[in-house]
């Protein structure tokens, strides 16, 4: 049996369907509607020990469903799921001792205690000997930076703060399964690397980690395999790389410049291999390109060389389009595993 198994997985949920105001919930009550919404419609999915999956897709794809259904926080419709063996909504509390979850945009902490309060609330809660618990917190401490936030309130920390402190609480009691829901959201350069590191080093000890996010960067950091859902259902289950190759090479700078320039020609001529355009407004302009064709530095050189850059910014291509790509048959059932 895989570590986890999912398998014709569906969850549908019922709401009212009631029109806005007094008059629509006094019909309500005595004619009763709902509509079903599918979020997660009949999917299939194995992930092996120690494996490092991207589970991605566009707002309202379902991942978070799925992952709640995986720690048992949601009951499914219909389907099986099985982590290690359980089923997590029937064996919650085991479940939680083996699985380690993260919501980028939701703490874990409580609010109104220093971070060092609710670290130990969690040991109490896993039961960790102190020495477990010190081991685990230094080991976190080294990769996290966590020492110094421990006799902060939660309440206090800043984005970049709150989401190392919030790592350590789901990992203190170093869980061998780990999900990590948006956990770069928000975060500036700095901060981001040092949380893509970490999850890199916690994949290299063997832990197995569900990813989902919608940063590029951090599905290409860190996991190979890339699980795309949309509308409910999976549509696409392979090799991280195939996907990046065919669809996600390009990346645009868009640039700001003190003056707009008479023509595109002369930057063009400098970059036959890449795509040069009139950017949304007079003064700036966009270069689209492959990186590993011709590099940011060549494409800032060239751009200079015509224009007085005021200020630049890259763009990756969006999960969104990826999705959308993947949609249009290109990879299609070919790339289902
Ligand atoms: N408790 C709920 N009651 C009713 N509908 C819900 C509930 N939770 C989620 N949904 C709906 O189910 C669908 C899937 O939601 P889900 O949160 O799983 O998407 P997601 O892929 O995690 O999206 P996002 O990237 O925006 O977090 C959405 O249409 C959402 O509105």
């Amino acid at each position: 049996m895989s570590l986890i198994e999912v398998a014709q997985l569906r969850k549908v949920f019922r709401r009212a369907d009631k029109k806005p105001g007094l008059a629509g919930s006094v019909r309500h009550l005595v004619e009763r509607r709902f509509v079903d919404k599918v979020a997660v419609d009949d999917i299939d999915l194995r992930v092996e020990a120690g494996e490092a999956v991207a589970y991605v897709g566009p707002n309202g794809a379902g991942k978070s469903t799925t992952v709640k259904m995986l720690t048992g926080v949601l009951v499914p419709t219909s389907g099986t799921v099985h982590v290690e063996g359980r089923v997590p909504h029937k064996d919650r509390i085991a479940n939680a001792r083996r699985v380690g979850v993260v919501f980028g945009q939701r703490t874990q902490l409580w609010w109104d205690l220093p971070v060092r309060d609710s670290l130990e609330l969690l040991r109490d809660m896993h039961g960790l000997s102190d020495a477990d618990y010190r081991r685990n917190l230094e080991r976190l401490d080294a990769t996290l930076g966590l020492a110094e936030l421990l006799p902060v309130t939660a309440r206090k920390l800043s984005l970049g703060q709150r989401m190392r402190a919030d790592l350590a609480a789901a990992l203190v009691h170093t869980p061998p399964i780990v999900f990590l829901d948006e956990p770069t959201i928000g975060l500036d350069i700095a901060v981001k690397d040092r949380v893509r590191a970490f999850v890199r080093e916690l994949v290299a000890e063997g832990t197995t980690v569900m990813l989902t996010t919608h940063d590029l960067g951090d599905i290409e950091d860190i996991c190979r395999r890339l699980v795309i859902i949309d509308q409910g259902r999976i549509v696409y289950d392979g090799d991280i790389g195939t996907v990046v190759e065919t669809y996600a090479r390009e990346r645009t700078m868009h640039f700001s410049v003190a003056e707009a320039p008479a023509s595109l020609a002369g930057i063009a001529a400098r970059l036959p291999d890449a795509a040069v355009a009139e950017g949304p407004s007079d003064a700036q302009l966009d270069v689209t390109f492959d990186p590993a064709v011709v590099s940011s530095a060549r494409v800032l050189a060239a751009v200079q060389a015509e224009a007085d850059v005021v200020d630049l910014r890259i763009d990756e291509p969006a999960i969104e389009d990826v999705v959308r790509r993947v949609y249009a048959g290109e990879l299609g059932a070919g790339g289902m595993q």
